[in-house]
């Protein structure tokens, strides 16, 4: 794998996403239009680069890397690649099945690299689920993918603008197994989690999280479901007897206001979409997605592969560059914590 010049600066990775979607759009002008004090490595096609630069009509300049070769420290408008062959030429905006396995191997590098030390961080533009499950194999997430990479026992998605901060205590799952999922064990280990990284990687010493009902009202007092009195509520009890800061289980359509928001660190919301359209809502574009619970620091973006916008120049990179500064910044923070 190739080595940074700089030794004091952190190295990123970035894997390219999904070919056909506005991965390589969004890297091409992220990386032109702003300067990240880092050196940024993309794991990529360099020919997909070049042919989608090409098509924004981007002067970018790429330096194709090799094993032994030294990336330099990013400069608007240079990209260092670290070369990973597409099966086949990938047209803006037409997926393809056959270049899954493409998508795969850079996450699979970039996360390998990453727990040899060799990257400090790893950013994930957007890949598209449903064509990589096309090939066969099951892909729900970069969380759950990097959770198996990393052996890691458990992993919490967290969202994140300037203004919230909303974690999932599950995160890609079919509603219909969501109440299944929340178990006293599940919740613990996600709480747990959620609070040490909130400490280490956000530095707040006594972070304060509302914890949202699963239920319309948190459950009416068992009326309208009975997870709050059977699992969230006990769970709460024991952890706020371990000195946790756990403010809940709230009713989930009103928690989302500034009464609550504004005296709170976090939210913790019990699945996908009961969290993520706030937070989306609140700043799609500006948020950055950061996986917590793993060995490794992995950032991504707060949208998806958008297929429509791909090689039209219209994709805003707003969320890759949030991505990438913090992955960068808490890079900095795990060399500064390791001195
Ligand atoms: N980090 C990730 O890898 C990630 C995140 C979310 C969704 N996805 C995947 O992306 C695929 C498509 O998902 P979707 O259609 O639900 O969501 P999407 O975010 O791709 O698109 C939703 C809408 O937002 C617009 N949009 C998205 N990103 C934009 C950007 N950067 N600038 C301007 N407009 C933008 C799109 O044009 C579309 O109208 C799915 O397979 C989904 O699983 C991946
Ligand atoms: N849940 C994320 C979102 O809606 O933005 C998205 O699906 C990406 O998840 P991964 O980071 O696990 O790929």
């Amino acid at each position: 794998m190739a080595t940074s010049t700089a030794e004091q600066l952190p190295i990123i990775a970035i894997t390219s996403g999904e070919p056909a979607g506005i991965g390589p759009d969004i890297i091409l002008s992220a990386l032109t239009d702003y300067f990240f004090k880092a050196t940024l490595i993309v794991l990529a096609d360099p020919a997909l680069l070049a042919s989608r630069a090409e098509r924004l009509n981007l002067p970018v300049k790429i330096h194709t890397l090799n094993k032994t070769s030294e990336a330099k420290p990013h400069q608007q408008g240079e990209i260092n690649v670290f070369p990973i062959s597409l099966a086949k030429a990938s047209t803006a905006g037409v997926l393809d099945a056959a270049n899954s396995p493409y998508v795969l191997e850079t996450l699979k590098q970039a996360g390998e690299a990453c727990l040899n030390k060799l990257f400090d961080a790893v950013v994930t533009p957007p890949v598209h689920k449903g064509i990589l499950c096309d090939t066969g194999i099951h892909f729900s997430g970069h969380t759950e993918f990097f959770q198996a990479q990393c052996h890691s026992p458990h992993v919490v998605m967290m969202l994140a603008t300037e203004a919230m901060k909303v974690a999932l205590a599950t995160t890609h799952l079919p509603l219909k197994d969501v109440s299944g999922a929340i178990t006293e064990q599940s919740l613990t280990l996600v709480i747990k989690a959620l609070h040490q990284d909130l400490q280490q990687k956000f530095g707040l010493q006594k972070p304060k999280i509302l914890v949202c009902g699963l239920n319309p009202h948190a459950g009416e007092n068992g009326h309208l479901g009975m997870e709050e009195i059977e699992v969230i509520i006990p769970t709460l009890n024991k952890l706020r007897q371990q000195g946790l800061d756990l403010i809940g289980p709230l009713p989930a359509d009103t928690l989302f206001t500034p009464k609550y928001l504004d005296n709170a660190d976090c939210v913790l919301a019990m699945y996908h979409d009961q969290g993520l359209p706030v937070l989306k809502y609140s700043g799609f574009g500006n948020a950055v997605n950061i996986t917590l619970g793993l060995p490794i620091i992995r950032t991504s973006v707060d949208h998806g592969t958008a297929i429509d916008l791909a090689g039209t120049g219209k994709a805003n990179n707003g969320s890759l560059k949030v991505a990438i500064q913090h992955a960068i910044n808490m890079a900095n923070n795990a060399k500064t914590f390791s001195q």
